[in-house]
């Protein structure tokens, strides 16, 4: 049976059980279980600390696990990264009080709180640079107002917390993280472990993209497939008016509506763009 961590709390539970949903696996209705059993698919999912589940799989004791890249590395457990999720999409950051310009020499003496330590303290070995590191476990960006911390090292998302607390994030981010699968370094693969790797990697590729439909005159189908090569190539299918054929390509989510606009200046008509939820390439 395949044992899989995933995390039970903060910003990368949700997203990371919906993409295991997404690919047909069991998962909790319960907030407080600790673990499922997916019978069909031969799998046990333990819903872990994010922080924590690097040690259970770079021990070997559970096959894989959803983290995200920063705790991953903060870690310091022999994990590898397998698959980019896509989600939990953060960078790691020093920040200070708004009003002048920081830069990363500033923080020499200075007391910086964090919840990192390890990833702030090989930052800074490698920088030369001395400076009393507070370790926090949260909430790290009110530690200056309340006296304790001078600057800070912490995750950024939005920029909202730091902005609400009057900092302002300097210096090239120390870590640019996101939610990843994670197996032991060095572990050995196994067809189950690739299974379950090939199905978010399906979902993760499908959200990347859409699929869209149109009709486009023959004269100009040409540039149309320019503009929609898909993946090997569109699909062109026959209409009732034979001037008229339905094109069919997967386009990136990202390029998806100014293709459409340059699409509909071409002269097709009925262009629609549709979620893709899973695929195998
Ligand atoms: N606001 C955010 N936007 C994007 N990613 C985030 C955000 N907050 C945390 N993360 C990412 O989510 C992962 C887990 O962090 P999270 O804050 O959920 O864990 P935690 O601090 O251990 O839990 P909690 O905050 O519930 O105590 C980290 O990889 C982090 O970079
Ligand atoms: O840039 P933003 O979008 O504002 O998000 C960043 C904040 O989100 C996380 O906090 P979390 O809610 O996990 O609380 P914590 O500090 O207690 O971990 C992170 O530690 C930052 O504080
Ligand atoms: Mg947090």
């Amino acid at each position: 049976m395949l044992r899989v961590a995933v995390p039970n709390k903060g910003a990368l539970a949700q997203p990371a059980s919906e993409m295991l949903a997404e690919a047909g696996y069991r998962q909790r209705h319960e907030q407080r279980d600790l673990t499922v059993l997916d019978p069909t698919n031969n799998v046990e999912f333990f819903f872990l600390r994010p922080k924590d589940i690097p040690i259970y799989v770079g021990s070997g004791e559970l096959d894989l696990g959803i983290t995200g890249r920063d705790l991953a590395r903060e870690s310091g457990a022999p994990v590898s990264e397998r698959l980019e999720l896509g989600f939990g999409n953060s960078t790691f950051r020093y920040a200070a009080p708004a009003g002048r310009e920081w830069t990363v020499g500033d923080l020499q003496g200075k007391r910086l709180a964090t919840a990192y330590p390890r990833l702030v303290g090989q930052d800074l070995a490698e920088r030369g640079i001395t400076a009393e590191v507070i370790e926090l476990d949260g909430a790290v960006e009110i530690s200056v107002q309340l006296g304790v911390a001078d600057v800070i090292a912490d995750v950024v998302g939005s920029g909202r917390t730091l902005r609400q607390h009057g900092l302002v994030a300097f210096g090239e981010p120390i870590c640019v993280s996101e939610a990843v699968l994670v197996q032991q370094a060095g572990g050995p693969d196994t067809p189950a472990k690739a299974q379950l790797a090939a199905r978010l990697r399906g979902v993760v590729f499908a959200q990347q993209y859409v699929m869209l439909d149109y009709d486009c005159p023959k004269q100009l189908l040409e540039k149309a497939v320019d503009l929609t090569p898909g993946l090997e190539s569109p699909t062109i299918a026959p209409l009732a008016d034979e001037n008229w054929v339905a094109v069919r390509a997967m386009v990136r989510r990202k390029d998806a509506n100014s293709i459409m606009d340059e699409l509909a200046a071409l002269g097709a008509k009925a262009v629609l763009a549709s979620d893709i939820r899973s695929c195998r390439l």
